[in-house]
């Protein structure tokens, strides 16, 4: 059995995403080696090239573009590899093209690697969450997608824009698929144990509903207006990606709403976002939180939406 290396990480995928996660990586000083794989060997290699020419202004590390022998002891092997939405196409959209390339790439993962995390960020990364847990063996725990821990950023940069306080003294949660069909939790939403609209009242805003209801619709939509002005997103992302490593290899047990596969009475058999406690043994709990009867059957819904999109793909199998 080979030991795992915690200070190692691979990422499997070097586009706008794969490379800026691996900027964060590195600026974030949590790992000492990342190996970086793409089906463009010269893409990763240049990514790899550039990044490590900053590391005199870093911490020591080694990044380098390898194979998957390398990933061996990798701890946490993150994929971000897949096409992306064109301006107009949804996360869904993408389902044939991306389980296609993680038919190829996660038996190869999981032929080197035994025992380390898989994190997926490649689009429906609720699909590919559960594909990937299917494709490699590996335990539910160890295989688990970013989720709507980006929505959830946004959702709290928003908030903070709009009542003046800092993003993150805002708790609030976006749940279910990250997509079209995602929820705002605004029943559990607080501000340092405020109730959030009381504290909207408290800072002059009056108009909760229609505001809640505009600034869901922004989170929900920010990766198309992105796309469209920019054709990918991927900053935003890569903090994401850097703030789950961090959960796992510092074993923070942190709070965070990734995508893992749901074991509920209503809601099993598919991959999607609730709280989640997460550190070193990867997603180590779900935390429950209360749902008004309005967003559950919201979650339900999206729960159904994504079910049906993976019987799709698992009866072409
Ligand atoms: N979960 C999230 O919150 C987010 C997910 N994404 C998703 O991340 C994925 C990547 O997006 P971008 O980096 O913008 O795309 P990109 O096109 O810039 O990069 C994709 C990379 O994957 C590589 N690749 C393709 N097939 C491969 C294979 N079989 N093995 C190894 N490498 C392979 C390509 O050569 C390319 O370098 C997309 O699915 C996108 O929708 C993007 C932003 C946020
Ligand atoms: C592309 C994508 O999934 C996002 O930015 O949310």
């Amino acid at each position: 059995m080979v030991e795992m290396n915690s200070r190692k990480a691979a990422i499997i995928g070097c586009g706008f995403v794969g490379s800026a996660s691996a900027f964060s990586l590195m600026e974030s000083h949590l790992f000492s080696e990342i190996v970086l794989i793409d089906a463009d060997k010269d893409r990763a290699e240049g990514e790899a090239l550039d990044i490590s020419h900053g590391l005199p202004f870093s911490k020591p590390m080694q990044i380098y573009a390898g194979t998957y022998q390398d990933i061996s002891d990798a701890a946490v092997v993150i994929v971000t590899a897949g096409a992306g939405q064109k301006p107009g196409e949804t996360r869904l959209d993408l389902v044939k093209k991306n389980v296609a390339i993680f038919k190829s790439i996660i038996p190869e993962v999981a032929k080197y690697n035994r025992s380390g995390i898989l994190l997926i960020v490649a689009n429906p990364v609720d699909i590919l969450t559960y594909v990937a847990k299917q494709l490699s063996g590996y335990p539910s725990n160890r295989v688990f997608g970013s989720g709507t821990v980006l929505d959830t950023a946004r959702l709290k940069y928003m908030l903070g824009e709009h009542l003046g306080v800092d993003s993150r003294s805002i708790h609030a949660f976006i749940i279910g698929e990250h997509g079209d069909s995602e929820i705002a939790a605004w029943s559990s939403a607080n501000v340092s144990g405020v109730p959030l609209f009381k504290f909207c009242n408290m800072r002059g805003h009056f108009h909760e509903e229609e505001t809640s209801r505009r600034i869901a619709e922004e989170v929900k939509n920010s990766a198309y207006e992105i796309i469209k002005r920019k054709k990918a997103t991927y900053y935003g992302i890569a903090m994401s990606v850097k703030r789950i490593c961090e959960a796992i290899v510092r074993d923070e047990k942190s709070i965070l709403p990734v995508s893992s596969i749901q074991n509920s009475e209503k809601i099993n058999g598919v991959a999607l976002s609730m709280p989640a406690i997460v550190g070193k043994h990867g997603v180590e709990g779900q935390v429950p939180i209360e749902l008004s009867d309005e967003e559950r059957a919201a979650l339900q819904r999206s729960a159904d939406t994504l079910k049906a999109v993976l019987n799709d793909v698992l009866e072409e199998e």
